[in-house]
């Protein structure tokens, strides 16, 4: 289909002779967010990794808008933002000091008005903008580096346990926000071990179990995946 940006076709990666994803299949098309669900171990960050070319598939390919990321790398640099389950921002300098730098580094330079549209845009309090971070709850560097991924304009996210350690109204506040870009054309896949944030903000989940791909659940409605079902199949290997 030609809307698919995100594609795992039988991925299968080992790291030290171990088999961690096993056939892996699975596509996230324009506008989509795919969450992939699992518990500890179950792959989640080896599937990211694998995705950002840091690790090399043993056989099947991880492609982005029809590129594979193993044999043309810079695709990742273009297309990708990535939000690491840390973000790693630099404590001594302010938001607007960090994004300023992460965009020269990347070579997007952007005005300071720009940047400030962006901050107003992840709703991070005025106060903090001229504030290092070194302050900050994990929720507002959050929120700052989803202001830098806004402004790299990059067309695809990658979120790696986004929602933990924040309190529920910040939750809320960033699933709005996840929604609304998908909304707007970006194509998000997640990885998290939360059922029912999965459940609140994907438009499919897919479970991942021991390097499997082991249900994949969705919604006519979007966003709105039956949480049961879902927590029952996570729970009890019952598969959907
Ligand atoms: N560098 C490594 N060397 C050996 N085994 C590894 C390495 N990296 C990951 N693994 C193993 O691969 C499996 C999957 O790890 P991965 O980090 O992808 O899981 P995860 O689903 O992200 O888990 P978590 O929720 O705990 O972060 C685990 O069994 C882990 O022990």
């Amino acid at each position: 289909m030609s809307d698919v940006v995100i594609c795992a076709s039988n991925l299968c990666v080992e790291v030290q002779s171990k088999k961690i994803l096993k056939h892996v299949s699975f596509t996230v098309h324009r506008g989509e967010i795919l969450a992939l669900l699992g518990g500890n171990g179950a792959g989640k960050s080896t599937t990211i990794k694998t995705f950002l070319g840091l690790l090399t598939p043993t056989s099947g390919s991880a492609t982005l808008a029809g590129v594979n990321v193993h044999q043309s790398p810079a695709i990742v640099r273009e297309k990708v933002a990535y939000l690491p389950e840390s973000v790693m921002l630099y404590g001594h300098l302010t938001a607007v000091e960090n994004i300023r730098y992460f965009l020269s580094l990347s070579g997007k330079p952007k005005t300071d008005a720009d940047i400030i549209e962006s901050l107003k845009r992840v709703a991070l309090q005025e106060s903090a903008w001229h504030t290092v971070l070194n302050g900050y709850s994990k929720g507002m560097r959050q929120k700052t580096a989803i202001a830098l991924a806004l402004l790299r304009e990059a067309p695809i996210l990658f979120l790696d346990e986004p929602t933990s350690g924040l309190d529920p109204v910040a939750i809320d506040e960033f699933n709005r926000l996840v929604t609304q870009l998908a909304e707007q054309g970006s194509t998000i896949l997640m990885v998290t071990h939360d059922v029912y944030g999965a459940c609140h903000v994907a438009d499919r989940i897919g479970l991942l179990r021991e390097g499997e791909i082991v249900g994949m659940f969705d919604a006519p409605d979007h966003g709105n995946i039956d949480s049961e079902t879902v927590h029952n199949a996570f729970i009890e290997g019952v598969v959907a």
